[in-house]
């Protein structure tokens, strides 16, 4: 039987010489056909699906079985595919995943490693068998990792969290360029506390509870020791994991191996991002902002120390009058240093200790303390920002435009929508959500108005593509930094002139190569690249900030060149070889 991938992959583009060379003679169809039909046909088959669960299996589908053409789908529909691989639905993909997951891929498909607790002693040999059986047997340069404890906003899915890295890999390739072949997502099976998967017959991982503190971390030193001296070069993006393992992990790991953490670092470093450009627009210095978070986890307190740095490095704010513009609301209300609880040790450096005798409970009593001009939700609650609140926040910034950052995800934990936000600032709202909300056009006008999408997903790709390239030897604050301040220089004219923070989305993959060139020239300027092409590319095209003490972001033509001409992208007709070019 005929099994080269390629050739299964090909399928009805194969040439009559083809066929016969493959020993396909009919076994196929007659006719011969170019990929754009075939692009044309499996896209008529994505809109056929009724829901976004069927769109999103058939899409694994596709992956599982040509990766050539899944890719050449979702590069040329990637505003429409993103929300099905990516938030919102890989959400439901996830909390559906031991339901669905012998028809997401061929049986026995590998598609990544799925460490059991059990097994972790084991990991060199199940190292070794992936090797065996990865597609095209080509060592992975990119890891995104997962314990599934916090899936988005969803909670505790345990094993079901592969979707995840799954889908976050995927964004890599058509995002950013790496090559699919070389992408690997990891599960750590190591149990759940979520009863409703353990008390489901048809649950997929180890049916038990979560290892304590010292177990789970010398459980995960193994994989990550077994890995690294497997793949030395891997580039490792820690996801999802509950916050009071996140940010111990993110400190065990960053100074020793190539790696960072994609809901502290990655979230922290676009939002800045989108708030770079909304001061812009504001009407206030960035020192005036009252800034009030609501969500106190890995993803809210990364968010607030890249800001905390930004207003330091790029306003000379000083760190204590910098830190002190920032509140935040976890479950208990206001975190204060008097309030009476053992605060999580993330939550200590904001805990505000100027509040005298007051304690705010609710969400309510804390806008009115506050009087804040900008509100950031990374709570996973559900309209925690009411109309009320959105109209009273509006109120108190008559002057200044208030900047409204729902950002949890996915759809259903986001704190607000942007019709809701719209509506209660009078049209006045700067905003950004995690997961993309439809467009809105102002009653009675033709003026429609483009939300932000304040997601990881504009800078874990091209972070990943300069580190597969120029192969620093950690990831820095202050490349994260340049990340951010990259992103932000990436608007169009046309953006920038609809007040809009982000880049659309259909550009994705030019700006990631913009925000790849950029990561590239600050870990040269930080002498933490170790690849010799890089270095000495752009040692002789330095950037306009090569002698700035801050990270602008910036980067040379010929970096961005050089970048651009090293993405993967999925052939175009079926002459091309599969790494031919966009
Ligand atoms: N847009 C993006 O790119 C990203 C979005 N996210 C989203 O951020 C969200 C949070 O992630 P993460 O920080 O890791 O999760 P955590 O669970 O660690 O944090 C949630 C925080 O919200 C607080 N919270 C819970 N209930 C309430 C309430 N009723 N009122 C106020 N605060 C409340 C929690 O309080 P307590 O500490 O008291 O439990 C906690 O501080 C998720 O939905 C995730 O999808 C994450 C990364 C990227
Ligand atoms: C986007 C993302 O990383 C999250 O919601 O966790
Ligand atoms: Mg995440």
């Amino acid at each position: 039987m005929a099994s080269a991938p390629a050739s299964r992959g090909m399928g009805t583009a194969l040439s009559h010489e083809a066929r016969a060379a493959l020993h396909l003679k009919g076994l196929l169809p007659s006719a011969v056909e170019d990929l754009s039909m075939q692009e044309a046909r499996a896209y008529e088959q994505l809109q056929r699906r009724s829901t976004d669960l069927e769109k999103y299996m058939f899409l694994s589908w596709l992956r599982t079985t040509d990766r050539n053409l899944f890719y050449r789908l979702v590069v040329d529909h990637l505003k429409e595919i993103a929300p099905i691989i990516y938030t919102p639905t890989v959400g439901q993909a996830c909390q559906e995943f031991s339901h669905i997951y012998p028809f997401l891929a061929p049986p026995n498909a590998v598609d990544g490693l799925y460490i059991p607790l059990n097994e972790v002693d084991s990991i060199d040999e199940i190292i070794q068998n992936y090797r065996a059986s990865a597609p095209d047997g080509a060592a992975p340069e990119t890891a995104v990792i997962t314990d599934g404890s916090r899936i988005l906003g969803l909670g505790d899915l345990g094993m079901n969290g592969m979707g995840i890295p799954v889908g976050k890999l995927q964004l890599y390739v058509a995002a950013a360029g790496l090559d699919p072949a070389r992408c690997l997502p990891i599960v750590l099976d190591f149990g759940t506390n979520t009863q409703r998967y353990l008390d489901d017959p048809l649950y997929l991982g180890l049916r038990q509870k979560r290892p304590a503190d010292a177990e789970f971390y010398a459980a995960t030193e193994k994989v990550l020791d077994a890995l690294t001296r497997a793949f030395p070069d891997i580039f490792i993006q820690f996801e999802d994991f509950s916050t009071d393992h996140a940010f111990g992990l993110l400190e065990r790991w960053r100074e020793r191996i190539l790696c960072f953490n994609d809901d502290i670092q990655g979230t922290g470093s676009v939002i800045l991002a989108g708030f770079i450009s909304a001061i812009k627009q504001a009407g206030i210095p960035a020192r005036d902002q009252r800034i009030l978070f609501v969500g106190a986890g890995s993803a809210g307190v990364g968010v607030a120390k890249q800001l905390v740095d930004y207003l330091v490095v790029e306003h000379g704010v000083p760190e204590p009058e910098a830190k002190a513009m920032f509140w935040f609301v976890d479950s208990r209300g206001l975190i204060t240093d008097n309030r009476g609880d053992q605060l999580a040790e993330h939550k200590v450096y904001f805990a505000r200790h100027d509040n005298g005798g007051t304690q705010c409970a609710t969400l309510e009593d804390t806008v009115e303390y506050v009087r804040p001009t900008a509100l950031v939700g990374l709570s996973t609650i559900h309209k925690a920002f009411s109309e009320r609140i959105l109209a009273r926040v509006n109120e108190m910034n008559p002057t200044a435009r208030p900047i409204v950052f729902p950002l949890s995800n996915p759809q259903t934990k986001a704190e607000c929508t942007f019709e809701e936000a719209m509506r209660c600032t009078g049209n006045r709202v700067l905003f950004a959500s995690g997961t993309a909300f439809p467009e809105y056009t102002i009653p009675g006008t033709n003026d429609t108005r483009v939300p932000g999408q304040g997601n990881n997903m504009y800078v874990f790709p091209p972070i990943g593509l300069g580190a597969k390239l120029a192969r620093p030897t950690r990831i820095t604050d202050s490349l994260i930094f340049a990340v951010s301040k990259a992103l932000s220089n990436t608007l169009s004219p046309d953006e920038t002139a609809r007040g809009e923070l982000y880049p659309r989305i259909e550009r994705i993959r030019e700006t990631s190569t913009q925000v790849a060139a950029a990561f590239i020239h600050q870990a040269v300027r930080e002498g933490l690249a170790r690849d010799r092409y890089w270095v000495d590319l752009v040692a002789a095209n330095p950037a306009s900030s090569a002698t700035s003490p801050v990270p602008d972001g910036s980067y040379s033509q010929p970096v961005l060149d050089a970048v651009k001409a090293r993405m993967w992208a999925p052939a175009k007709s079926a002459g091309l070889s599969a790494t031919s070019r966009l």
